[in-house]
């Protein structure tokens, strides 16, 4: 890790936090943590950030999905017939936010492999920091807890307008989780202020954005850093 002058890379209490965005989940485990932490370090090469960041899905992904329904199937231990809790994998849907969605959902979907996979393809136009949408690929929404992952909430506005393609989809906000590794209180705002029904997940809330809506002291470009671009 870097040795010049540290600064705190929080932006308050977890209390503030908890009044402010009632739907936020900050999980904290110090697993994740510690991987997060690998994650922000720039010398941290491509492939170890990609592991990284499936590892991390996989230890949020035990939290997000504490909330889905069970069912029951009959099964067979070798001494007696049992009606068994089970999750119908199908009716889960893993949907990430490309490119940097995509790292996270692959942690996802080794924990649910009968989980459906959509695709919002995004980026954030460098001028006015908007969302561009360029693909959307969804499986139906009928019935389905949907879970939409990207690592870094920035302005909000990538999130929002995420959400916003899957309301059109037909799926309400009451199915939707938001998956994140980090994110900015200014980009919380937004977000809840425009999907409050929506529970956000993250490992870390920031200090702020900077004057290029980057997240600080966050861990720079995630798609980049990911894919080895740039
Ligand atoms: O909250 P926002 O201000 O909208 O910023 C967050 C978005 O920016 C990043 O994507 P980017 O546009 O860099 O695309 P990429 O994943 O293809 O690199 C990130 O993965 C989010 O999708
Ligand atoms: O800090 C940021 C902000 C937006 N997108 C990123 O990848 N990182
Ligand atoms: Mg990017």
């Amino acid at each position: 890790m870097t040795e010049t002058a540290a600064t705190d890379a929080h932006a308050g209490s977890d209390r503030d936090f908890a009044t402010r965005f009632p739907n936020l989940h900050v999980l904290d485990h110090p697993l994740i943590l510690h991987k997060l932490s690998h994650m922000r370090d720039r010398s941290t090469s491509t492939k170890t950030f990609r592991q990284l960041l499936r590892e991390i899905a996989l230890l949020m992904g035990y939290e997000i999905t504490r909330a889905l329904p069970i069912t029951h199937e009959e099964i067979d231990t070798p001494l007696e017939r049992v009606a068994a809790p089970v999750i119908e994998g199908k009716k889960v849907a893993v949907v990430p936010i490309l490119r940097a969605g995509l790292g996270m959902a692959d942690g996802l979907t080794e924990l649910m492999p009968a989980s459906r996979i959509g695709h919002v393809g995004l980026y954030r136009d460098e001028e006015t920091k908007e969302p561009v949408e360029y693909l959307v690929k969804l499986p139906k929404a009928e019935g389905r807890t949907f879970i939409l992952v990207d690592p870094m909430l920035a302005t909000g506005n990538s999130a929002v307008h995420a959400v916003d393609v899957l309301n059109r989809h037909g799926v309400a906000d009451e199915q939707i989780r938001f998956m994140a590794l980090i994110a900015a209180p200014e980009g919380l705002a937004v977000f809840t202020r425009a999907h409050p029904q929506v529970p956000v997940y993250v490992a870390a809330v920031d200090r702020c954005l900077d004057e290029n809506a980057y997240i600080r002291p966050g861990l720079g470009d995630a798609g980049d850093r990911l894919f080895g671009t740039r």
